[in-house]
């Protein structure tokens, strides 16, 4: 029996919970901050439900095998008592957020050599406790290697594909540059697609070359064909449409991974002398709207 915990059972962390759940082999633990009583996810296969066991007090958890760790990224630090209860001398902990720093934010919680960051493509949305709808197919990269290859691993049985590279560098960066324009629509409030003009293209590329940049001054490999996807997804979105999960916690008010997605940027850029004046700009703006945030 392999035992997992995934601390934040949102949209990714209850898709990927219900989905590991499938196999009985798998014993889950679901560490939550808001309680629920099951699972029940609408897939692109269908519905998957599950009743895995829900702690939210961390003096109850056990060490397990593997932790999954699925909160956002602004959530680390109250992660600590679920990672000191759960984490015993074999545990691996995988981290499941956007952004590229995902060793960096957990390196003073749990050794480095147990650390597992996981790239994840995945649209999913919460709507209640436990329930929550998969869009699209789900992607999980991760680096090459022993831990990385045990966690493609238990992902075998489910719809989410996963596979391990040895580049997983250019694999985060890539998701980065893929997801910082969503900034756009998190501060209008609207697709950008509907009022597309040649100034909302040169922000969208802006941010996306910008970030291309400092990604390749990080190590990465990004093609360019990922920026023009980028422009390409901006230009295409239709009214209505919400453009990821920033762009969603916006409008529910909810705090966003502005610094996770656009000011890792802006900052990273600095160490290297690449100017990131578009990211600069917009993450400055979306701070400066002031959102009142629902702290949940
Ligand atoms: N949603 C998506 O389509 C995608 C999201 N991502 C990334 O995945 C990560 C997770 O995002 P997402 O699932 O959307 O976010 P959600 O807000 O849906 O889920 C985060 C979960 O973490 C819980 N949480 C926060 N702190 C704690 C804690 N200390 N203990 C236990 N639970 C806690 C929250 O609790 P509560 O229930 O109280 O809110 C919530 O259930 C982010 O980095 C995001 O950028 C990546 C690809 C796609
Ligand atoms: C764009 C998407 C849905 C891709 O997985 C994403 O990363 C997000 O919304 O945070």
């Amino acid at each position: 029996m392999t035992t997992i915990a995934v601390i934040g059972p949102g949209a990714i962390g209850g898709t990927v919970a219900a989905w590991l759940a499938q196999k009985p082999d798998f014993s889950l633990v679901l560490c939550a901050r808001t309680p629920l009583d099951d699972l029940r996810v609408e897939t692109p296969e269908g519905v998957i439900t599950a009743q895995p066991e829900v702690l939210t007090d961390p003096a109850k958890a056990r060490v397990v095998d593997w932790v999954l760790v699925a909160t956002k990224t602004y959530d680390v630090e109250s992660t600590r008592p679920w990672l000191e209860r759960l984490v015993g001398a074999d545990t691996r902990v995988a981290i499941i957020q956007n952004g590229v720093e995902h060793v960096q934010l957990f390196a003073h919680l749990v050794p480095e050599e147990r650390l597992v960051p996981v790239m994840i493509n995945l649209p999913a949305v919460r709507s209640a406790p436990g329930r929550i709808e998969q869009r699209g197919h789900g992607i999980i990269a991760v680096p090459a290697g022993r831990n990385g290859d045990e966690l493609v691993a238990l992902f075998g049985h489910t719809e989410i594909e996963a596979a391990a590279h040895a580049d997983f560098l250019s694999q985060a960066w890539i998701k980065l540059t893929s997801n910082c324009g969503a900034i756009v629509p998190a501060l209008t409030l609207r697709a950008p697609g509907p009022v597309w003009s040649a100034d909302m293209e040169a922000i969208v590329r802006g941010l996306a070359e910008e970030c291309a940049a400092v990604g390749r001054a990080e190590g990465a490999e990004i093609p360019q064909s990922v920026v023009e996807a980028t422009v390409a997804n901006a230009r295409n979105s239709r009214e209505g449409s919400i453009a990821g999960s920033i762009h969603a916690d916006r409008l529910a008010g909810h705090q966003m991974e502005v610094d996770a997605r656009n000011g890792v940027i802006v900052r990273l850029g600095e160490t290297h002398g690449i100017a990131t004046p578009m990211n600069r700009v917009l993450v400055t703006l979306l701070a400066g709207a002031g959102s009142p945030w629902v702290s949940r």
